[in-house]
């Protein structure tokens, strides 16, 4: 294993896995920290964690595991890979776990860098922008669990951490690798250095400079640059795909209520089954793992189960019943709603959010996931056995998503 990372989500860890299959390394992401060796063939390791809302010692405790494991299976770079769009609270958990892991590598300056142009965020001026906004105008700032109100990551970032928060800015970014590299070295004492990035060339030239680095930062742009460094070094093996669909029977869920998701849902209702998930039956015992399964088997084509609604409606519930118990009645449900269906043999599964995926692959617990081709930017297939899955971050993918999905599964 060449390059190791540690996710703080799972579909965070396989937007990073697509972005490095697609640069031709064979990628695998890993639930969770494994218990033994690695397959020799794998050239890049992903430690997915679910991390991102955990307290932040216990997202530390994890990390650390994650990374011992991935230097013992020889990993000579590491990844931290975290959103896009810099989820976290003013406790962590970004802040924590990248000084308790630049401590382990000692690691003198680390990169901080979420830029990732594909999906529309940019970090310009220490600021990160969704599109043309600004991250706390966009709709991060009615996240459910990490609402971001300030755009400026550096503040965000010294908030979270006790290690100086330096900034490399565009102006020498777009002057390439050589400068990048020359001003990383200059700084003065351990730091970690939010770097801006607006374009993926931008993000190629800070992946060149990083060669030499123990530990690089960011969303997935951040490595898009890495696998010529392994290439350019003869190391990195030939390229070549193992991935195949399955044809059998599909279904999603869908727990995210970003803007990108709640579009998708409507799309897709359009055309197929939809059962949407009231939080107050879950709670109130009407709604159960095995009435929403039984509906999903009973139903032809695609069908979707949904807790997707607006922000108005999530902070009435959240008032009813507190967001973390509302939270956790729907992952519940939809882990449990999983392991059902795939027992009785849904071979082709859709989720949507980073949550609510993290709790659906911890309750199927595969040990691990084959990076398949690209579904849309940031999303890959992947493959467990015969099981073969979509997990998509709640902003990522075009209106017909889910139906795009479903046929790339089943391998068309
Ligand atoms: N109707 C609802 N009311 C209150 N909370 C909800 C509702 N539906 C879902 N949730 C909770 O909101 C959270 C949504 O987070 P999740 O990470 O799954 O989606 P996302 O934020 O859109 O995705 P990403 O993190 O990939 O951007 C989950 O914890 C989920 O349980
Ligand atoms: O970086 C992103 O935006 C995604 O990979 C993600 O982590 C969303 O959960």
């Amino acid at each position: 294993m060449l390059l190791g990372a540690i996710g703080d989500d799972f579909t965070g860890s396989g937007d990073l896995g697509n972005t490095l299959a697609r640069a031709g390394m064979r990628v695998v992401q890993y639930c969770g920290v494994p218990t033994g060796p690695s397959d020799p063939s794998v050239e890049a390791g992903i430690v997915s964690l679910k991390s991102r809302t955990i307290p932040p010692d216990e997202a530390v405790t994890q990390s650390l595991a994650a990374l011992e494991w991935l230097l013992a299976q020889g990993c000579q770079q590491i990844v931290f890979k975290y959103c896009s769009t810099f989820d976290s609270t003013p406790e962590g958990n970004i802040g924590p776990v990248i000084t308790a892991l630049a401590d382990r590598l000692n690691a003198e300056h680390v990169i901080v860098c979420p830029s990732f142009p594909g999906a529309g965020r940019t970090v310009y001026q220490g600021h990160l922008f969704v599109v043309d906004q600004l991250l706390s105008e966009s709709g991060m700032k009615d996240h459910p669990l990490t609402p971001m109100t300030d755009p400026d990551i550096r503040r965000c970032l010294a908030r979270q951490t006790d290690l100086p928060v330096g900034h490399l800015p565009h102006s020498v970014v777009r002057r390439g690798a050589d400068a990048i590299k020359t001003a990383i070295g200059e700084k003065q004492g351990r730091q970690l250095i939010i770097v801006d990035a607006t374009t993926e060339e931008d993000l190629y030239q800070i992946g060149y400079a990083s060669a030499d680095l123990p530990l690089i930062t960011g969303g997935s742009g951040i490595a898009m640059g890495l696998p010529h460094n392994f290439r350019h070094a003869g190391v990195l093996g030939e390229d070549e795909t193992r991935w195949q669909g399955s044809k059998g029977p599909c279904v999603i869920l869908s727990g995210s209520c970003s803007q990108m998701t709640r579009q998708q849902v409507a799309t897709h209702i359009e055309t197929h089954p939809g059962l949407f998930i009231n939080i107050d039956d879950v709670l109130d015992g009407k709604t159960t793992p095995q009435t929403v399964s039984d509906w999903l088997l009973a139903q032809e084509g695609t069908p979707i189960v949904y807790s997707t609604t607006d922000p108005q409606t999530i902070l009435a519930v959240q008032e009813r019943h507190g967001r973390s118990r509302a939270a956790s009645a729907i992952e519940n449900l939809f882990a449990a709603v999983a392991v059902d269906v795939v027992a009785k043999g849904v071979t082709r599964l859709i989720t949507a959010g980073g949550e609510t995926s993290g709790a659906v692959i911890e309750a199927l617990a595969p040990e691990t996931l084959e990076i398949g081709p690209e579904i849309a930017a940031g999303v890959p297939a992947l493959k467990a056995g015969p099981l073969t899955i979509a997990l998509k971050s709640g902003n990522f993918g075009e209106a017909g998503f889910f139906e795009i999905a479903a046929e790339k599964l089943g391998g068309s």
